[in-house]
């Protein structure tokens, strides 16, 4: 039966619908997120149906859209709110009726920015659409059930996977390689996929450590199919509670318990021998003793020669940033026939006799390193992982992976398969992008690191539209896509998108660089039926595609592969692609999946937002600006890149409104718009609508209300601190300045056992200064002093009862304010956060003091109670305001 219609609702199986509880486990909300879906599809399946029958090819996802009841009122809400701005503003343009016209004018501004932030950011939301993959049909079609594990019949088509990382200590080695082993034992045919990896450190270590790794997958990779078990990164699988695996899944259930306790016992001894390393490669190197010529220690490898990488000793073209190209097979493809195991003996406790115990192909990748060139971080790395895997594997598909997320449901790359091999859109499909979730983040997501509102709300409206940003991990791609080809929708009748790639130049060095091998490579990778095969002889032209020089004056870093000289590599060549026409596909599963570690620490989480923030604004200023994209970008689109890019420049103007809490204090005497009940109305109106709408939107995206918050809340801390930074920097950048750093974001020094050994979730507490901290504190600084001089100032007697109404009004502000920068207080506040209420009983401590300071000094500063302390100080500290119009 491939009739579409067939698969329905086997395909729908419930897995991939839902959202997750943050546990990456199936929560018992799935089902309730659910409610709120409806099929969107029925005419498409019954059209297919009408063509189809035996021969049709099946629609491998079903489309759903949000329940009429939810989405109805909320577009209505969005359209009266955007009624209300309107309004709003020509009520405000009306009426100039103002204490201070400078002030007038910088809120109206203020104003008005904020309405297009607003609309920029809720248009593209207003038709959100989900998407669920048909597994059962994909694999009935693709890779139907041989004779039992038999993988050669699959016509699924080859994939290459891409990770990424730089250092085996500040990216903790047996993190990275839990990865690489979730990548070796994923549920994919093991001929049909290959694993590249990249260490930008060039070490030894890591070498090693893939060695290790390929000899515990020996054993780990059958034990995991063997048994079906999740997830297949061993130290997130051995450190879930019972309660969390789901049932059994495997054929052999009476010799779960003790292949279990052996794997794991092997496991144990593979943490051990990667712990090691970093002795024993040192003892190794010094028992060679020091090279005369060098002057140095030279590394040593197991076999008795040198590491052509970074020596633990940095020496000549043996150190960090100079040493050369290094590609190393570690595990040779495995040919196409399936192997089983041995039966169980007295060595092999565990029965693989029915078990394919193959594993798929890995390569080992340090790219040259000079002196004097730009590396490009990771985007440099993951194109020569791109040209590598070419000569190797040239899977029509690529999927990259950062070193620090790992596969966390196996199911993840038929999934996105689903999406690249559907008759509808799939062709026309570049990338299917998951969702990043992560593990070890605190319980309250106190920096929300979740991201929930952007994963689980904006990228679902983008899928409505023309498909979710690139965001840089867990993102399957199409390889001609990379290579900057067009879409076959754009391309005309008689052409293909082989064909362009072949012949879009005359001379293709110039855009791909000089490999031959290479360049032939190009028009093959569009093949989805061609099995890997490495092709022979081609060491040397291995490491010539990852030296430095091969990029010179060639498209790499423009238009091929991922784009170069931005700190957010990821939006812009995302960007790159849907301007040419491509569509991308968003894909959340249940379980997540991948999943990898955030930064808890508030100052390394404000870094990580400043190099967003700041990319972004760069490629807002860029000839990458979305408003520059040809007609082929959908207007929406362009509109959710300008939000994408151009959400920092609203930090000025927040940080101006976050700095001025001051005129509340003056009561009657000081209004920025008058008549002030009316200009409160509406703000009151604007924020009111603006949260209903929020609370619609929390409904159908199956997120709570606390992701919400933190959403909002970590907005307002990026918005007083790192925006700012990053406008500042995206100026300074324009008049020719360098552009920001890719500082590596921190990662949880351990994890698992060892982490639960020490204190969880240690980071959250730890405070770093930095001076990214400081305008945050200023501006809380600032709005909590306004409310204590406020206080002296009423309880001094200074104001009327209509005065003191105004100003309890405008301290909702402040409230407000300080509400949202409530995380941030935490965070500076470093262990002393674990009790709460002691920032509490600081606030009313500091309020009482200020206030007491401000009716002591009063008679100085303010004589006649007619200017209240705190404006007056201002204005004359700040002098950009004429002082008359404070009526001093
Ligand atoms: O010179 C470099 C620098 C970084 N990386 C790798 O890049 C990845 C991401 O770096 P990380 O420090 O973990 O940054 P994050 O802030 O966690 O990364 C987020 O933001 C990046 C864009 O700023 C995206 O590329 C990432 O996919 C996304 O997870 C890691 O695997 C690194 O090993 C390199 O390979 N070479
Ligand atoms: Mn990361």
């Amino acid at each position: 039966m491939s009739s579409p219609a067939a698969g329905n609702d086997a395909g729908l199986a419930d897995p991939l619908l839902a959202n997750g509880d943050g546990t990456g486990r199936g929560g018992a909300g799935s089902k309730d997120k659910k409610k709120y879906w409806v099929p969107a599809d029925e005419e498409e399946i019954l059209a297919a149906e009408g063509r189809g029958g035996e021969d049709g090819r099946p629609l491998l996802y079903r489309t759903f859209k949000v329940k009429g009841i939810l989405l109805h009122p909320y577009r209505l809400i969005n359209l009266a709110r955007l009624i209300v701005i309107i309004q709003f503003l020509v009520w405000r343009m009306r009426h100039r009726d103002t204490d201070s016209m400078v002030l007038w004018w910088v809120t109206v501004f203020g104003d008005f920015w904020f309405g297009v932030s607003w609309l920029l950011n809720q248009a593209s939301k207003l038709n959100p659409i989900r998407r669920v993959p048909n597994l059962a049909l994909l694999n009935q079609r693709f890779d139907p059930p041989g004779d039992g594990s038999s993988s050669s019949s699959s016509q699924l088509p080859v994939v290459d996977v891409f990770i990424n990382t730089v250092d085996p200590v500040d990216e903790p080695v047996l993190c990275t390689m839990n990865s690489v082993l979730s990548i070796l034992a994923t549920d994919y045919p093991v001929g049909r996929h290959a694993t590249y990896f990249s260490d930008d450190g060039g070490s030894l270590v890591h070498y090693e450590a893939l060695l290790e790794a390929a000899r515990f997958a020996a054993v780990w990779a059958p034990f995991c199919r063997k048994h079906r078990v999740e997830p297949r990164a061993p130290e997130s699988y051995f450190a879930a509670k019972a309660e969390d695996a789901g049932p059994y899944a495997g054929d052999a259930p009476a010799q779960f318990v003790d292949d279990r306790r052996h794997v794991r016992r092997e496991y144990e001894e593979f943490k051990a021998r990667l712990a090691a390393l970093f002795t024993v490669i040192p003892q190794r190197s010094e028992a060679h003793g020091p090279d005369s010529a060098k002057g140095a220690t030279p590394t040593f490898m197991a076999d008795g020669t040198h590491w052509p990488g970074t020596w633990l000793e940095p020496a000549a073209n043996h150190k960090k940033g100079q040493h050369a190209a290094i590609v190393e097979v570690v595990l040779n493809h495995p040919g196409g026939e399936p192997q089983l195991g041995a039966p169980a003996s007295s060595e092999n406790p565990m029965d693989l006799s029915a078990v394919d115990v193959r594993l798929p192909m890995l390569v080992y990748i340090a790219r040259e390193k000079r002196p004097g060139y730009d590396h490009q971080k990771k985007a440099g790395a993951m194109n020569v992982q791109l040209r590598v895997s070419a000569l190797l594997s040239n899977a029509p598909f690529v999927i990259n992976l950062d070193g620090d997320h790992y596969i966390n449901n196996s199911a993840a790359f038929r999934a996105a398969m689903c999406f690249m091999l559907d008759p509808r859109h799939g062709e026309d499909t570049a990338f299917v992008q998951f969702p990043q979730r992560f593990d070890d983040v605190d319980p309250t997501d106190r920096y929300s690191n979740h991201n929930r509102v952007f994963f689980d709300a904006t990228s679902l409206g983008l899928n409505g539209i023309q498909g979710p940003s690139y965001v840089g991990t867990g993102c399957m791609f199409r390889r001609a896509a990379l290579y900057g080809a067009d879409p076959p929708r754009w391309l005309p009748p008689d052409g293909s998108v082989s064909k362009q790639l072949s012949s879009s130049d005359n001379d293709p060095c110039h855009h791909f660089g000089n490999s031959m091998p290479f360049i032939n490579s190009i028009p093959l990778a569009t093949h989805h039926e061609r099995p890997v095969a490495p092709p022979a002889s081609i060491d040397g032209e291995l490491a010539a595609v990852a030296t430095c020089a091969y990029e010179d004056g060639t498209g790499w870093g423009d238009g091929v592969g991922w784009v170069y000289n931005i700190a957010t590599e990821d939006v812009v060549t995302g960007f790159r692609i849907h301007r040419k026409g491509w569509r991308s596909m968003y894909c959340a599963t249940e379980p997540d999946a991948f999943r990898g570690t955030a930064p808890i620490n508030l100052t390394e989480r404000l870094y990580q937002l400043l190099r967003w923030s700041g990319g972004s604004l760069d490629m807002f200023f860029s000839r990458n600006s979305p408003l520059l994209a040809g007609r082929r970008l959908h207007p929406l689109q362009r509109v959710a890149y300008a939000n994408m890019t151009a959400y920092p420049i609203s930090a000025a103007f927040i940080f101006v409104y976050d700095l001025l809490p001051l005129m509340w204090l003056s009561g009657s005497e000081f209004y920025i718009q008058k008549p002030f009940a009316t200009y409160a109305a509406y703000l009151f109106a604007g924020i009111a609508m603006m949260e209903v709408s929020g609370m619609v939107e929390i409904t159908w995206a199956g997120i709570t209300l606390l992701d919400w918050c933190r959403n909002e809340q970590f907005f307002m801390v990026g918005a007083t601190g790192v925006y700012p930074a990053a406008v500042l920097h995206s100026l300074l950048r324009l008049v020719g300045l360098k552009g920001l750093p890719f500082k590596l974001t921190a990662k949880p020094q351990s994890s698992g056992a060892a982490a639960a050994a020490r204190e969880r979730f240690a980071e959250v507490y730890e405070v770093q200064w930095a001076p990214l901290l400081v305008p945050t504190v200023v501006v809380i600084a600032v709005n909590v002093a306004a409310v204590g001089a406020a206080l002296g100032r009423a309880a001094a007697g200074g104001w009327s009862l209509p005065q003191l109404a105004a100003t309890a009004g405008g301290m909702l502000f402040n409230a407000w304010v300080l509400l949202l920068l409530y995380p941030f207080a935490l965070g500076i506040m470093g262990r002393w956060s674990k009790r709460p209420y002691l920032l509490f009983v600081l606030l009313v401590v500091t309020l009482a003091a200020i206030a007491a300071a401000y009716v002591a000094l009063l008679p100085v500063f303010a004589p006649r109670f007619v200017s209240p302390f705190w404006l007056g100080f201002w204005s004359r500290l700040g002098g950009f305001i004429s002082p008359a119009s404070w009526r001093i």
